[in-house]
């Protein structure tokens, strides 16, 4: 059987040096380029990729996919910084590519993914919930995508089951002290050296709480899902948000 043709854009970064290296180690795959900050995009095409796994910044990810998508190179991308507005351009692009499939997953890692289900199962049967997230200080975004994606799940789950708005009796309070709101959720971004991506989700209600706490503590982690993206996104026209859309979590 013919090997997957991928290629890795972001490719010396901290999670793109890792992707290169757990492409190179797969047995079905091939990496066909590797780019970097500067390379040409046409060395995609070039090159015969039929995957572009994108790893670089939320400044650049909408130009390398508008490129692939255009190529009908399917896209597994891990950058962050997706809105409404960006999903929707996404979407143009893709509707004019209609065999050419984009996962875009906020957490590659199985054990992220994991606490996003059960946060989102949880959601209904708590009054309070807040996300506190933790990165290492080169990270660009704030708060994390993961963050962001858990606390829309939270608050659509919230929603979905009738729940009142949370209780907070603040009135007054110093900018940023109660975090970002995310459709009603509150999340706390931590940035510190040493640590690589942390995330609690607090629930709270009468007499008990619930914290579900997920630590990456090495790049590995994110590799199984970027493999599994790559595998299954050539089969799978179309946007796909998050990782669990693969994962058979029933
Ligand atoms: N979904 C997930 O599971 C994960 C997602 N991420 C996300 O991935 C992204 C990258 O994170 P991280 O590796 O830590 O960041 P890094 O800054 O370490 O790596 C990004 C790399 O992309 C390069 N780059 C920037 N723009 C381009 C471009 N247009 N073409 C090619 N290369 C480019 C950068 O080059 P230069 O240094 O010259 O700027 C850099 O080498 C972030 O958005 C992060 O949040 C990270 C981990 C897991
Ligand atoms: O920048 C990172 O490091 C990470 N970014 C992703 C995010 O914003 O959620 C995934 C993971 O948290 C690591």
């Amino acid at each position: 059987m013919s090997k997957l043709r991928v290629a890795v854009i972001g490719a010396g970064g901290r999670i793109g040096s890792e992707a290169v290296r757990a492409v190179e180690a797969a047995d079905d795959m091939e990496l066909v380029a590797a780019l970097g900050r500067g390379d040409k995009l046409e060395t995609l095409t070039e090159a015969g990729a039929q995957v572009a796994v994108e790893l670089t910044h939320p400044d650049s990810v909408m130009e390398n996919l508008e490129f692939c998508v255009r190529n009908g190179i399917h896209g597994v991308v891990g950058t962050t910084g997706w809105t409404e507005e960006r999903l929707a351009r996404l979407n143009t692009w893709l509707d004019a590519s209609p065999s050419t499939g984009v996962l875009i997953a906020p957490n590659f890692s199985i054990g992220a993914v994991l606490t996003m289900t059960f946060a989102r199962q949880a959601a209904r049967f708590f009054e309070s919930a807040e996300i506190v997230e933790l990165h290492h200080p080169n990270k660009a975004d704030a708060p994390s995508g993961t963050a962001t994606r858990t606390a829309q799940l939270i608050a659509a789950a919230r929603h979905e089951a009738g729940c009142p708005p949370q209780p907070d009796a603040t009135t007054t309070a110093l900018e940023g002290a109660r975090g970002a709101d995310v459709d009603g959720v509150p999340v706390h971004a931590v940035r510190l050296r040493g640590l690589l991506a942390h995330q609690e989700v607090l629930f709270g209600d009468t007499g008990e709480t619930l914290t579900i706490r997920h630590d990456s503590l090495h790049h590995s982690c994110f590799m199984p899902g970027i493999l599994l993206g790559a595998r299954r996104v050539v089969a799978t026209p179309g946007l796909t948000f998050g990782l669990e859309h693969f994962l058979d979590l029933g």
